[in-house]
């Protein structure tokens, strides 16, 4: 358990649980509401308990996830439920595609997050920036690992290109056909240390789970003949590796929604586009303006680093394009915010009046 990061703070969550019965334990994987459960004796299978479903329905990010520690409660017909998730220390939250602004955790509890992105074919900036911003928000280190690199003349050239995508972070270089890089990844995954996998399908995550793993535990596939993934892994899996630490491998989804987790919220801790975007930011208060568009103004200091070559006019225009999608993002929860208030009041005033009616 502690090779898995069961430490003191789960450990003191947990205490308000712990009575006969109970057990802590590690999702490793969600099937319909099923979970994976690793625990100190062995490896159950747990459905949601009845108080959960209830919780889960109010709050779709209180669905656990792959990565949390939870409480599983084994019954007298050794029946399994989970009985509640514990704190999360990190979570990588997105945005569902649904109408209402409501986000999913797709990973809880990583030390750290790896964009992983693939040299061949066609890095996308656009997408490892988008990436990145939920890495950040999640409240995990971020790294850029950059795959295939057996597959392209020169990957360093690439990886000194790609990371201006994510400036502050280490970037990592690796291949599995070549083993180039593996080390270095692998010491992300110290024993008590998880490490998430997020990217694209087919960027290589299932292999990177195999190559540190040491086994074939993830079932990775072909590649089309278009030179695309096929979009199989629709489960998550959190893997434990032999020297300790447990490896998170997210679904390669396609469309990765930025979720403004705390809309109109001050205290919201992270602001992960903020931070994926720090340079940015850092050069925008140095605008002559406070209101300063970084368009046409003079003594724009971002405009003054796109004609350096310091910056590219690309992730500025990136960075528009998530703020606007923030933006969007927010005003979608404030209104969601707004109907669950609205019912909450109808609701009080159907009940003062049956109160006043005298039933
Ligand atoms: N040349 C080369 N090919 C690789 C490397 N890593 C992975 N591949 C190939 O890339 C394809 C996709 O790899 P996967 O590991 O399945 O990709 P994934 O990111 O897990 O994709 P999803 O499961 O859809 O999210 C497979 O055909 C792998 O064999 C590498 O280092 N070099
Ligand atoms: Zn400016």
């Amino acid at each position: 358990m502690a090779s898995l990061g069961w430490d003191a703070t789960f450990s003191d969550s947990y205490s308000r649980y712990d009575r006969r019965g109970n057990h802590p334990g590690r999702v490793a994987r969600v099937d319909r509401g099923v979970c994976t459960v690793l625990t100190a004796g062995g490896t159950v299978r747990a459905s949601l308990a009845g108080r959960m479903l209830g919780v889960v329905a109010k709050d779709p990010l209180s669905m656990p996830s792959v990565g949390d520690w939870v409480v599983v409660r084994t019954w007298d017909d050794d029946r399994r439920t989970i009985e509640a998730v514990l704190p999360r220390r990190s979570a990588i939250v997105r945005s569902t595609a649904g109408k209402a602004a409501e986000g999913q955790a797709i990973a809880a509890n990583a030390d750290a997050v790896a964009i992983v992105e693939a040299l061949d074919p066609d890095p996308d900036f656009g997408r490892i920036e988008r990436l990145a911003a939920l890495a950040y928000d999640s409240g995990a280190t971020p790294l850029l690992v950059l795959t295939k690199a057996d597959a392209v003349p020169d990957p360093e050239l690439l990886a000194d290109d790609l990371s201006a995508a994510m400036p502050d972070a280490p970037v990592l270089t690796v291949s599995a056909v070549t083993g180039q890089g593996l080390d270095a990844l692998a010491e992300y995954l110290k024993p008590g240390r998880s490490l998430a996998l997020l990217g694209a399908s087919g960027a290589g995550k299932s292999t990177l789970v195999n190559a540190l793993a040491g086994a074939e535990v993830m079932a990775t596939r072909g590649l089309r003949a278009d030179g695309r993934g096929r979009h199989t892994t629709s489960h998550r899996s959190l893997v434990p590796v032999p020297h300790g630490g447990a490896i998170i491998d997210t679904p390669g989804l396609r469309v990765v929604g930025l979720f403004d987790r705390r809309p109109g919220d001050a205290a919201t801790p992270v602001d992960g586009l903020a931070r994926a975007f720090g340079d940015l930011d850092a050069l925008a208060a140095q605008c002559r303006f406070n209101d300063c568009r970084h368009d046409t103004e003079p003594g724009c200091a971002v405009l003054a680093a796109i004609d350096d070559g310091l910056l590219t006019a690309r992730r500025l225009e990136n960075w528009r394009k998530l703020q606007r999608e923030q933006a969007f993002e927010r005003s979608r929860a404030a209104a969601r915010a707004r109907a669950v208030g609205r019912d909450k009041a109808r609701h009080r005033a159907a009940q003062d009046k049956a109160r006043a009616r005298g039933d």
